[in-house]
């Protein structure tokens, strides 16, 4: 039985948190590949060591700047080197980056460096081998893995260790330049996927400071219940929507070959977490699943008498967005009306020429703008087999005073999107919450 555990910057951020991980990984030999991430967050108002590293690149011209800004991040790794009594150094390593810097070797080298130390690190608190993933991971120019270069050198590579750490997030570009690129942030947990798939694992666990993939944000609802099976599909309507717990992309490598994602909790290892899985005939706990959201929408509604009569009238408003490359994140729509809905911050920077060219294209009688707009995913397996569940939403978030702009329901079934205004967000998730979640629980 080979596993892939990859430790999130949660679970690496300080001495105490590495001895919890060396305690976990001897637990269980079949632990082989471990993956990890740049120390993250001691404390709340901590800041992670990749937020640290993109700050010393923007003053990398500026020598006492980056000196105060570089000494915290050598700090961060000695404070956890002296705390465990190793005899380790990264100095020289330190001493590298600070010559590296000032080149302007690219934003992607600054940020990787973070999972590149701490992989030096753990790798020899644990004994285990090391593999940079410049020698095996290969992303394009989006942050996209590119598999038919990475997987035949990282299947070859992990044939020859046993026991090994691959730091998460970056790769080089798959151009032969032999240039850093990293993924998006939060892209370790592509990286494990990506070894859990070539290393042939049983099972990817990916470790970090809950109790698994809880029903919402426990930022917005006190203490969420955790989700103990949910399926691929779900979660990935769930992260796309914004539960950071788990990068969206993480989903496909595994998703191939079959593999179960085991989310846990460094801090609490016999709780069973969560189970993600292709298919699964358990029965949801609840109607729903999860809820997630993203706020920082805008929509354009067009209207026009005799719309629906009119053909060809979506695609021509369609392309009036694809012309500018700005793409649209739901579509809903009524007979005479027609909403788009965008990233606001996108929108903002082609607005008046996409409100112009609607104009040419279509010749609506009225278009309206909202900004401000947050989305809100109701997702679960459960939902297809009930009914009236978009009623029991609108009547929590009646009773809860909040007025919906929006609704839109995914074909399949397995998601009801809601707009509200981006201040009545977390009241809305507490509501949906109460509803499906406390109630069927009393
Ligand atoms: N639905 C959710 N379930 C679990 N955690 C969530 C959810 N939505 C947001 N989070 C947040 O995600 C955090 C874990 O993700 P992240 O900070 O990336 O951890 P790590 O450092 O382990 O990679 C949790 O501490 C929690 O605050
Ligand atoms: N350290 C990177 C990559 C990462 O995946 O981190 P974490 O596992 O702590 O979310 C980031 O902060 O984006």
């Amino acid at each position: 039985m080979i596993k892939v555990a990859k430790f999130g910057g949660s679970s690496l951020a300080d001495a105490e948190h590495f001895r919890k991980v060396k305690a976990i990984i001897t637990a269980d030999p079949d632990r082989h590949y471990v993956v990890d991430s740049a120390p993250g967050k001691r404390y709340k108002e901590d800041t992670k060591v990749t937020d640290l590293l993109i700050l010393a690149y923007s003053n990398r011209h500026d020598a006492k700047e980056f000196d105060k800004v570089f000494k915290k991040i050598e700090n961060r790794f000695n404070e956890i080197i002296v705390d465990l009594e190793l005899d380790f150094s990264l100095d020289e390593e330190f001493k590298k980056i600070r010559e590296d810097f000032p080149k302007d070797p690219g934003i992607d080298y600054a940020v990787s460096r973070g999972e590149y130390l701490n992989g030096l690190l753990l790798a020899y608190y644990l004994g285990f081998d090391f593999i940079d993933p410049t020698e095996v991971i290969r992303i394009d120019a989006h942050g996209n893995y590119d598999s038919y270069r990475t997987d035949p050198l990282l299947r070859n590579a992990l044939s020859s260790h046993e026991y090994v750490v691959i730091p998460g997030f970056y790769g080089y570009k798959n151009d032969h330049s032999h240039t850093i690129q990293a993924f998006s942030r939060g892209g370790s947990d592509v990286t494990g996927s990506i070894v859990a798939k070539c290393g042939h694992a049983n099972l990817y666990e990916n470790w970090t400071d809950v109790n698994g993939f809880l029903v919402t944000d426990p930022r917005i609802v006190d203490d969420p219940e955790s989700i103990r099976i949910i399926t691929y599909k779900e979660l990935r309507e769930l992260s796309y929507m914004g539960a950071s717990v788990l990068h969206e992309n993480s989903i496909f490598p595994v998703r191939s070959q079959g593999i179960p994602i085991n989310i846990k909790n460094t801090n609490d290892p016999s709780d069973p977490g969560t189970l993600i899985v292709e298919t699964t005939a358990h029965k949801p706990e609840h109607v729903i699943t999860g809820i997630a959201g993203k706020k920082g929408f805008a929509t354009i509604t067009i209207e026009k008498d005799m719309m629906n009569a009119e053909i060809g009238f979506g695609r021509k408003v369609l392309q009036v967005f694809e012309e500018e490359g700005l793409s649209f994140e739901h579509m809903p729509s009524g007979i005479d009306t027609m909403t788009i809905v965008v990233d606001q911050n996108e929108f903002i920077k082609h607005e008046q020429s996409i409100l112009a060219g609607l104009h040419r294209a279509v010749d609506p009688d009225h278009i309206e703008l909202e900004s401000d707009i947050g989305l809100i995913a109701v997702v679960g397996r459960g939902m297809k087999d009930g009914h009236g569940n978009a009623a029991r939403i609108f009547k929590a978030l009646a009773d809860a005073n909040i007025n919906v702009k929006m609704i839109d329901q995914g074909s399949s079934e397995l998601n009801i999107i809601i707009g509200v205004r981006n201040h009545y967000f977390n009241r809305a998730i507490k509501a949906i919450y109460d509803e499906f979640i406390l109630r069927e629980d009393e």
